[in-house]
C-alpha cells in the first residue's frame, strides 16, 4: 500500500516548530517530526481506501428488515484545522433481494471514510451513498454524532457540544415509522 510522503511531513513538522518558536533539535522534540509523519500514516490512511470495496462482500440472505450497527467509534480530522473530531456512527440499512453484507464491513467503511480529513455531513452522505451504489438496499440510514476539538479546545470553546447528522436514502425517506424504529434503536 502506498504512503504519505514522510520526508516532506517532517520538514513541514520541523518548520512549524520553528515558527511556533520551538527548537527542533531540542532533545524531547528531536523525533517528533518522524513520529508526526507516522501518526499522519495511521489517521489519513483512508485517503488510500475506498469504503465501496468493503461492500463487494455479500451474502444471499433471505432478509429483508432492517439491519443496525450501532455505536461504531471513529477518530476523523477536520479539514479546516486538522485537529481530531470524534464519536460514534450508526448504519442502518434495509437490504434488498436477500443481498447482505458482513457487519465489520459498515465498520471498515467507516475508517476508511473517516481516516482522512474531512467534514461530518461528507462522512455521513458517503457512507449512505457507497451502500447505495454497491449493495442496492431498499433504504439506507446513517446517524453520526460527533465532538469537534476545533469547537472544544479552540475557537468557541464550547466542550462538550455535540453535532449530529444523517444521511436518509431509498425507503427511509418516505417511511417516518422506519426512521422513528431506527432513531429509537440508537438510542436504546
Ligand atoms: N459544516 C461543518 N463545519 C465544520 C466541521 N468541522 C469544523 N467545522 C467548522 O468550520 C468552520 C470554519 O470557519 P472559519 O471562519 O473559516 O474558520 P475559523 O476562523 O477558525 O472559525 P472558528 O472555529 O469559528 O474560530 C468553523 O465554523 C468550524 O466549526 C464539519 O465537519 N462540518
Ligand atoms: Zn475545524
Amino acid at each position: 500500500m502506498s504512503s504519505v510522503d514522510h520526508e516532506k511531513i517532517e520538514q513541514a513538522v520541523t518548520m512549524i516548530l520553528e515558527a511556533i518558536g520551538e527548537d527542533p533539535n531540542r532533545e524531547g522534540l528531536l523525533d517528533t517530526p518522524k513520529r508526526v509523519a507516522r501518526m499522519y500514516d495511521e489517521v489519513f490512511q483512508g485517503l488510500r481506501q475506498d469504503p465501496k470495496e468493503h461492500f463487494k462482500t455479500v451474502f444471499g440472505e433471505d432478509h429483508e428488515e432492517l439491519v443496525l450497527v450501532k455505536d461504531i467509534p471513529f477518530y476523523s480530522m477536520c479539514e479546516h484545522h486538522l485537529v481530531p473530531f470524534f464519536g460514534k456512527a450508526h448504519i442502518g440499512y434495509l437490504p434488498r433481494g436477500g443481498k447482505v453484507t458482513g457487519l465489520s464491513k459498515l465498520a471498515r467503511a467507516v475508517e476508511a471514510v473517516t481516516r482522512r480529513p474531512q467534514l461530518q455531513e461528507r462522512i455521513t452522505s458517503t457512507i449512505a451513498d457507497s451502500m447505495v451504489d454497491t449493495l442496492d438496499p431498499r433504504g439506507v440510514m446513517v446517524v453520526i454524532e460527533a465532538e469537534h476539538m476545533c469547537m472544544t479546545m479552540r475557537g468557541v470553546r464550547k466542550p462538550g457540544s455535540k453535532t449530529v447528522t444523517s444521511a436518509v436514502r431509498g425507503a427511509f425517506e418516505k417511511n417516518d415509522a422506519a426512521r422513528a424504529e431506527v432513531l429509537s434503536l440508537i438510542k436504546e
